[in-house]
């Protein structure tokens, strides 16, 4: 973590990061590990493979774009930029689920995979299928990420602190949505209720009880609706990084960049928009930084694992408030009665940046796309 920040209420939207250094455009403002991440269970299922504790990509990335484009004959180009170091790579003896490093298997054993292992605890599978049947892609978050918050509770060594730190997150669900809608789907209330039966009776819980009570178990889901952060990791695109840098010569760039946009293009056909190794985490400092619809600066994954780096995207003034957008780019050309609607759903809030409170007087509109979609999402749900 870096200095040249500071943690100060901001009245409406309660606590927030503010710039106590003047940063530049790309200056990193904090870097951070997340208390608890998890990749999400579809994205494992489908093999998007890596490591079980870090996110980090567990094959070469001569598999990877062999995997996504359903071809098995594709030779990449420059494989010693490849950045996937598979001699320290070691694997649970129970289940086989992967770790990119002893360092991550003993940190997953002590926190969570020592409780939660499906070699040890063979209902986790069961649990894990039951949510998948409830959550299918595009995936928000996992029943792997709440197993694992459970289990950290169960574990810690210093349960008070775990349990502070992870109150102090904003946890309130809203009158119209609880945060089920991370379940997707009108069912919900069953849903709940559902999940809140099989995991009691699948993790042995002493410690935990009052955040697996059908209440607290709502609170969790609002809890990480709130604050859980996307979390996304690729040796392909970490490839093409590497390329970028790398002096060649033009013949060899031309084909290099050739075989990119072919394997770029077989990837959309074959997996279209699903390229990365996706999951979500909790971050004890990102769960401060506070939405705007014209934000100041950006979350990145510069190592292609779950650390985080908070990055100005513009220069930032001592004193300002540091925001970053929740939504994507394309979201944020909408309407403000759309950037709302969506905020609300996924996020449980009603947005007071500085871009809503000046377009407040304009009408709920809704353009014609949105308009269009929620059509569609209509007809989706009569
Ligand atoms: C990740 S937390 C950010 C830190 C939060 N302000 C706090 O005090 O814990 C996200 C929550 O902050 C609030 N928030 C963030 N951005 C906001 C915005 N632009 N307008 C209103 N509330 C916002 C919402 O309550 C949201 O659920």
């Amino acid at each position: 973590m870096t200095g040249g920040f500071e943690l100060r209420e901001t009245g409406s939207k309660g606590v927030g990061v503010f710039a106590a250094k003047p940063f530049a455009e790309n200056d990193v403002i904090f870097e951070e590990k997340p208390i608890v991440s998890a990749q999400f269970c579809w994205n494992e299922a489908y093999g998007y493979y890596a490591c079980h504790h870090c996110l980090k990509p567990m094959e070469s990335v001569e598999e990877n774009v062999r995997r996504l484009t359903a071809n098995t004959s594709v030779v990449v180009p420059f494989p010693e930029l490849c950045v996937t170091d598979k001699t320290n790579q070691v694997f649970c003896g129970a289940c086989g689920v992967g770790f990119c490093s002893e360092v991550c298997k003993t940190s997953a054993d002590q926190q969570y995979h020592n409780l939660l292992c499906p070699g040890k605890l063979p209902a986790m599978v069961h649990l894990v299928e039951t949510w998948k049947r409830m959550h299918y892609p595009p995936e928000t978050t996992s029943i792997s990420l709440i197993a694992r918050v459970i289990a950290m509770i169960e574990s810690a060594a210093d349960r008070e602190t775990l349990v502070q730190n992870l109150m102090s997150f904003s946890h309130e669900a809203t009158d119209e949505s609880s945060g089920l809608c991370l379940l997707q789907g009108r069912d919900d209330e069953d849903k709940i209720k559902t999940l809140q039966a099989l995991i009691q009776e699948t993790i042995p819980i002493n410690h935990a009880q009052s955040f697996v009570s059908e209440d607290g178990l709502r609170s969790l889901f609002a809890l990480i609706g709130r604050n859980g952060q996307g979390i996304g990791t690729s040796v392909f695109s970490e490839w093409v990084k590497a390329i970028e840098k790398k002096e060649m010569s033009a013949e060899e760039r031309e084909s290099v960049d050739s075989f990119i946009d072919t394997a770029y293009a077989n990837m959309n056909e074959h997996v279209g928009s699903f390229l990365n190794c996706e999951g979500s985490g909790l971050y004890k400092l990102q769960r401060c930084v506070n939405h705007s619809c014209q934000p100041n600066a950006t979350i990145n994954f510069p190592c292609s694992d779950h650390t985080l780096v908070l990055e100005a995207t513009c220069p930032i003034a001592p004193g300002e408030e540091i925001c970053i957008s929740y939504l994507d780019e394309c979201m944020l050309e909408r309407s403000r009665h759309t950037r709302n609607k969506t905020l609300k759903e996924f996020y449980l809030f009603e947005c007071k940046c500085d871009k809503c409170i000046a377009q407040s007087d304009q009408p709920d509109v809704t353009s014609e796309e949105d308009s269009d979609e929620e059509e569609d999402d209509e007809d989706m749900e009569s």
